[in-house]
């Protein structure tokens, strides 16, 4: 056997059949950086050139094929703006000299085949893969389209309607549903992966099996008017629902092109759109997202020292009602056994309940299966004590927020559980040493806050005390993942980071509609945006009580700034409580979408009137971008104070924590990268100019007002924390 060791791109020949295995070797997913890519060509130039060889099996070292174009490559391309690095891999690599190269090609999948890498498995005449291998274009997420002819040869291979799907989804799929449409020629365990695909290759090379070539495939092909009745309801939802997202549009464009004017133009074309995308102002937004959402995986202290999760398999939960409900279905349909503690069987039954609809509502929507209904509800036990306590690994405190109450219910948890126990509480808003201030077990009391629905949305909160052992942190990091959230580690603070940042953004919403803006104009502007909701829809269906009880909680820790609204207490004064007593400032009704409730508009004046902040004489009269920025700006004002105050270990943290947590639309890049489009300069100005007017609420932070004079960034990382300079000024 004759070997050619490279490092990221290894080449070895096997005397005996003739057969190259070209491997790519750069940990930790074998991602294609401009070395990767200039290796492949270099290996395949030369394997191509021996007369020793007959074909190549192209594969993956350290059990993965590839995870695709290098994200950081891409990023390097977005801040230079120069795409010709990157150019011509497709035409060049994938088609000319893989596909079309003299000597076939057989992928040999393990562990996964994502975007690129997918593109170049399906650049080789077959793919062999392991079970379970997962194989998806996940391009659109990061902005783009493929690059690397996916667009063209996914359709081909296991048909239009089912590309399309897989495309606009991003969704994976594993190398078994890949076998069924076409993607994948044959499956084999792992350890005889190589050996098949040498075989298959080798069967290629004698004549034994056909060479195929994807991009010339047209038996999966539709006519031309049936892929226009395909395209067209994609197309049309896209148009109507992501406006910004030109790249969807461009993915069908690309995918249409290739089928009215071959492979080959379709290559070209999808070469062409793929240069003009990633260097689109939504494709540095999502691969900003991509970046600092692995970023925040990483914690110094806590990730780097060697330490090594403890498995949790047992919870106790105490205290139901909607949030505790919330976090025992996440809980238990991540298979860790829960212990539910209620006051009364009264209470229990109807946790119970909203458990079983929590579940069957994902079942309606189709993310979740109905056969585990039953087995996830089997690992959950309800009590009425802490007698059950004694071998769990983790107590989750989800009480009302009553610090009295918390207190001693740390007090008992801490005698009941075992002495590695984490103790944890779903405050919003009370400090974590307050609330463990009668026990002896600060090095593992932690802050945890799911976000409402806790079993559907994607960020957990991890409020981390000084005292707070690293090893916590990190078995809540792996709590985190096991029920497949993104933890962000913050600081412990009144409404830890998330709340505390986006406090200003329902006050600002109240303070407008006291001056008279309509309320229901403002949750357009604010759905226009890209919020799925504006900020009175969000509390009808959140519920009012919650929102009045952290508005105090907030005024109490920032009276300075806290804008208090009459209309809250005016609404539930009027008998009304939001979505769960069918009365908010919308009508719903089962299956149409919420309507304005006109009886809503009387008490919306007497709110004005009770406020009387409207200056005398004036018709307040704001165009929509003036709303939309009296509502952000303030929200960003307050991030920058979370991030001065060290709350965050990163500004990106919060753009990750606004778009799973809140729901800020994830194609802006989140709240700060936002923030710096838009500019620190103009923000102050508006920020000053408002306060002027309407008071403190709106008065700049230091560190906004700062950067906006230095004229500096709010996320450079260099200036982050407090900085002299202009704390003693
Ligand atoms: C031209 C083309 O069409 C364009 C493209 O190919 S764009 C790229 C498309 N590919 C992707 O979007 C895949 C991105 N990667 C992922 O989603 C996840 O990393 C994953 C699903 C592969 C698995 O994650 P995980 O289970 O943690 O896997 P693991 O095998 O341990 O490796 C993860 C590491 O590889 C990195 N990685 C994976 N794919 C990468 C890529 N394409 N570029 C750069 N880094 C990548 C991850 O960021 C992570 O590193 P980190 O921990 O320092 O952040």
């Amino acid at each position: 056997m004759a070997s050619n060791n490279k490092e990221l791109v290894n080449m070895q020949v096997h005397e005996n059949d003739g057969i190259a295995v070209i491997t790519i070797c750069n940990p930790p997913a074998n991602a294609f950086s401009l070395a990767v890519i200039a290796e492949l060509k270099d290996r395949y130039n030369e394997a191509m050139e021996r007369d020793d060889v007959k074909a190549i099996v192209l594969t993956g070292a350290g059990g993965k094929f590839s995870g695709g174009l290098d994200i950081n490559l891409m990023r390097t391309v977005q801040k230079s703006g120069d795409v010709s690095m990157i150019a011509d891999v497709s035409r060049d690599l994938v088609a000319n000299t893989i596909e079309d190269g003299k000597k076939p090609s057989v992928a040999a999948i393990q562990g996964y085949a994502l975007g690129g890498g997918l593109e170049l498995a399906m650049g080789c005449s077959a793919r062999i893969a392991t079970p379970g291998a997962q194989l998806a274009l996940p391009e659109l997420t990061l902005g783009v389209i493929p690059g690397l002819g996916g667009t063209q040869r996914l359709p081909r291979l296991v048909g239009v309607s089912k590309a399309v799907d897989m495309l606009l989804s991003s969704a994976l799929i594993l190398s078994e549903e890949g076998n069924n449409t076409g993607l994948v020629d044959a499956i084999v365990s792992p350890e005889e992966l190589i050996e098949a695909s040498r075989q298959w290759a080798l069967d290629i090379a004698e004549g034994h099996k056909s060479r195929s070539n994807s991009l010339c495939k047209v038996d999966k092909l539709c006519s031309l008017d049936e892929v226009h009745e395909l395209l067209s309801t994609p197309r049309q939802e896209t148009r109507n629902i992501a406006p910004d997202m030109l790249h969807i549009g461009a993915c069908l464009d690309a995918i249409e092109d290739g089928i009215t004017f071959g492979g080959y133009h379709g290559i070209l074309k999808e070469q062409e759109l793929f240069r003009d995308l990633v260097l689109s102002r939504t494709a540095k937004a999502l691969v900003h997202v991509y970046v600092s959402q692995r970023a925040m995986l990483k914690v110094p202290g806590v990730t780097d020292v060697g330490l090594i999760p403890r498995m949790i398999n047992k919870v106790a939960v105490v205290g139901g009602g909607s949030a505790g409900s919330g976090i025992v279905t996440a809980l238990i349909m991540a298979n860790i056994h829960v212990v539910l503690q209620e006051i009364s069987s009264e209470c229990l039954l109807k946790t119970i309940a909203n458990i079983e609809e929590n579940l069957q509502e994902l079942v309606r929507k189709g993310k979740f299966k109905q056969g585990r209904v039953q087995k996830v509800l089997s690992m959950l036990r309800g009590v009425y004590d802490y007698s059950e306590f004694k071998d769990v690994d983790m107590v989750i405190e989800a009480v009302f927020e009553e610090k009295s109450l918390k207190q001693s219910i740390f007090e008992e948890i801490e005698k009941n559980c075992p002495q590695d126990c984490i103790l944890a509480s779903a405050t919003s808003s009370i400090n974590l040493n307050v609330i463990g201030n009668r026990t002896s077990s600060q090095d593992r009391i932690v802050g945890v806050n799911f976000f409402s629905p806790a079993h559907v949305t994607p960020l957990l909160e991890i409020a981390r005390t000084e005292k707070a052992s690293s090893q916590a942190i990190l078995d809540l990091m792996t709590v985190a993942k096991a029920l497949k959230k993104v933890p962000i580690i913050v600081r412990d603070s009144t409404g830890f980071a998330v709340n505390r940042t986006f406090f200003p953004y329902t006050q600002a919403a109240y303070m407008l509609a006291d001056l008279g803006i309509d309320i229901f104009r403002i949750d357009r502007v604010i759905s226009t945006f890209g919020m799925p909701m504006g900020p009175f829809q969000l509390h009808d269906i959140t519920g009012y009580g919650p929102a009045i009880s952290f508005s105090k909680e907030m005024a109490a820790a920032f009276p300075e700034r806290t804008y208090h609204s009459p209309l809250l207490d005016q609404m539930v004064r009027n008998g009304k409580k939001g979505k769960s007593n069918g009365k908010g400032f919308y009508i719903y009704e089962k299956g149409i979408n919420p309507v304005p409730d006109p009886t809503v508009l009387p008490i919306i004046e007497e709110s004005k009137n009770i406020a009387n902040i409207k200056p005398r004489e004036q018709i307040i009269s704001l165009s929509d971008q003036e709303i939309l920025e009296m509502v952000f700006f303030p929200v960003v004002n307050e991030a920058c104070r979370v991030i001065e105050e060290g709350v965050v270990a990163q500004s990106s943290d919060l753009d990750i924590a606004s778009v799973l947590g809140m729901k800020f639309p994830s194609h802006l890049g989140g709240i700060i990268f936002w923030a710096d489009r838009v500019g620190s300069k103009y923000i102050n100005t508006s920020l000053s100019k408002w306060a002027a007017i309407y008071g403190n609420f709106f008065k700049p932070s230091n560190y906004l007002e700062h950067r906006a004079v230095k004229g500096l960034s709010l996320s450079d990382p260099g200036c982050a924390g407090l900085t002299p300079e202009y704390i003693t000024r």
